[in-house]
Order: C-alpha cells, then structure tokens, then sequence
C-alpha cells in the first residue's frame, strides 16, 4: 500500500498559488488539495483527475436561452493517454457528492459542479448557465462533440456518514441544484441510511425549476421530501397579473404542479424554514447550501436559528 501511495504522490501535480481561479470559492482549491478518498485508496486504482488531464465532449444539449442566458448540459468522458502505460482498469474518476472540480483553458480557470458522474465509466455532466460576457461561457458556448477540455479535482470539504441518521436540509438556488443531486442520491442509493432530507429549491418561477423528473423520482423514497420556492411566479389569470405574482390557492399554478410537488410563492425566508424543523424527527440536524456567495451566507444565518443546525453541522458548496 506505502509503495502506491508513493507512486500517487509522485503522478500528482503540485499546487500553486495560480491554481485558484481568484473567484472567492468557499471551498477553495488551496484550502482543498485535490487527494484520493478512501474509496480509491480501497479500489488500489489512481483517481484520473487528482492532476489536470482532459475529458472529451461526448454530448452537448441545450436546455434554451433567455434573457438571463444560455443553459447547457454537457457530458464528459476521459481520453485516456495512450502513452502513460496504463491500462483503462487501472484507473478510476471518482468526484464524491458536494465536490467541485476545475475547468482549464489557457491560463483561465473557472470551478464547475458536476450532477452525476460514473467511478468506472470515467464520465461525469455539468449543467452550465453561460454568463453573458463571461470568458469561460463564451469558450464552452462553442465546445464542440469530441473537443478535449482539461479538468482538475475534486475540490471541497463535505463528507457524509450514515451513521448516525440525520435530518439533512439541502437548500439550492437556481442552476446550483445540479451539485446537490449526488448529495440526495448517496442517502437514498443506500438502504440502510435511515437519514432524512428536505429539499427546498429557490427559483424565479416555474420555468426555472431544473432537474423536476429527477425530484420527481426522489419523491418516491420515504425519507426524501422537497419544496419549491418561486416567489415570481406568475401566470397569465387578470388576478395574478394585477399582483405581479401567482396566489399561493392560483389553480393555474396548481396545474402546473405535478404529483407530488410542492411550491410556495414566497421567498425562503426565516418563518418558511422553521416549518420544516420537525422537532419531533431525532437525528443531528446538517444544513448544506447550493448558490451564490450572497445567498449562502444568509441561508447559513437564518438556517443556524429556523432549522436548530449547529454551525460546525452547516457546509456551503
Ligand atoms: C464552487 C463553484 C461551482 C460552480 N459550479 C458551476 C456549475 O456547475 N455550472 C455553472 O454554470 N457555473 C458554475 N459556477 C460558476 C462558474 O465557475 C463560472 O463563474 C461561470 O460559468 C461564468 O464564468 P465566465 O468566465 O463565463 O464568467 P465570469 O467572468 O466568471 O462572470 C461573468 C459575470 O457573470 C457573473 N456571474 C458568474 N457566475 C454567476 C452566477 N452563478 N450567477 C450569477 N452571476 C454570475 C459574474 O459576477 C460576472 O459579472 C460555479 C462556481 C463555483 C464557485
């Protein structure tokens, strides 16, 4: 075992100061050294993504565009180095849930959160809101099937045990739904992790719900419950268009919904979160936040009081 992880350390790039991408990640990459998990050290294979190595574009959908930008899903697999000598077995991509991984391009940076990725396959998809103006959006806007791009991590900090069970509030806004389904998947893939989640999506409206079918097969499971908040919400009834927002009772609103959906008109605010405290339910309470800086810092604020979570128990992504 000492010889492998002899050999790990010697395959591994070292960090630079010029590895951070200057955008104020919480996790940051410094503070986070990219270095196999138990899982890989116990499978005796090399994570292919501990250093820069690149990924080929196997497919790219896009999901439409609208004033606030373009959403594309894209999915990557490895191409191995025909040269290093390994044999494709010998290696694995292992991005465990609530982690990040780096995208390179020149000398820019830009940090990007993976929503499924597959340990054997070598494969992993991001979903990706093109930023008007951006430098990386404009690079990924024309990415081709089959083009290579260079990717390093995984980069964060959460780990989760299943024992003992929790009460795990997942909180996401927008786009950053998309890292938190790995984190839902790994509690319910497991049978015998009796955890509970919530999880509370915040978004414009409607339209703007990513991932429903996912959460819609979530909701299957007894321990998983979630709750949309779509506080600009508005169909075209005389009554909502004179409110600027769907009531919360709007049948259109209600039709909309499918089985099992729940939303609010309402920003997630203090009062909305303590309606899921559920003092009753026992289990140490872990509150993990998805979205901007600025949105996390007030989710965490409020979230420490409405939902009784100690701070140590509260991790952003
Ligand atoms: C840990 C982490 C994970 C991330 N994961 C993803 C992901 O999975 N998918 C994804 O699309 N993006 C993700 N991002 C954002 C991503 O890294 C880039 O910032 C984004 O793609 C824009 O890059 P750019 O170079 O085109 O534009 P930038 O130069 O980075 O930004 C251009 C403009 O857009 C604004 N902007 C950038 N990102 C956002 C945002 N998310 N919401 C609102 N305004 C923004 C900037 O403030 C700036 O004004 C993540 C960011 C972090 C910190």
């Amino acid at each position: 075992m000492l010889s492998f992880l002899e050999d790990l350390k010697e395959n591994e790039e070292p960090l630079q100061d010029s590895d951070c991408c200057g955008n104020g990640c919480t996790n940051c990459i410094l503070d986070n050294k990219p270095r196999p998990s138990n899982r890989v050290l116990l499978a005796g294979k090399r994570n292919v993504i501990l250093s820069y190595t690149k990924f080929r574009l196997l497919g790219r959908e896009e999901l439409g565009s609208g004033p606030n930008g373009q959403l594309l899903l894209l999915h990557f697999a490895h191409a191995a180095d025909e040269e290093d000598g390994e044999r494709p077995g010998d290696t694995v991509l292992d991005i465990p849930p609530g982690h990040h991984v780096m995208l390179r391009v020149g000398c820019l940076l830009r940090p990007y959160s993976p929503y499924w990725s597959d340990f054997v396959a070598k494969e992993f998809r991001i979903l990706v809101k093109l930023q008007p103006e951006g430098p990386m959006s404009r690079h990924l806007q024309a990415v081709q099937p089959d083009d290579l791009l260079e990717f390093r991590g995984p980069i964060g900090q959460y780990v989760h045990d299943p024992q003992p069970a929790k009460c795990i509030y997942i909180i996401a806004q927008g786009v950053a739904i998309a890292p938190t389904l790995p984190l839902v998947r790994q509690v319910l893939d497991n049978e015998e992790d009796m955890s509970r989640l919530w999880h509370l999506v915040c978004a414009r409206d409607l339209q703007h719900v990513y991932f429903r079918e996912e959460m819609l097969e979530f909701a299957q499971f007894w321990n998983y419950r979630s709750c949309l908040h779509l506080p600009h919400q508005q169909c075209d009834s005389s009554a909502c268009q004179e409110a600027r927002h769907c009531a919360q009772q709007c049948p259109q609103l209600r039709d909309n919904l499918r089985n099992k959906e729940t939303a609010k008109v309402s920003r997630l605010d203090a009062a909305e979160l303590a309606t899921h405290l559920n003092p009753a339910i026992p289990g140490q309470r872990v509150l993990i936040v998805a979205g901007d800086s600025s949105f996390q810092k007030i989710i965490a604020q409020i979230g420490t009081q409405s939902l009784d979570v100690d701070p140590a128990n509260i991790y952003m992504l």
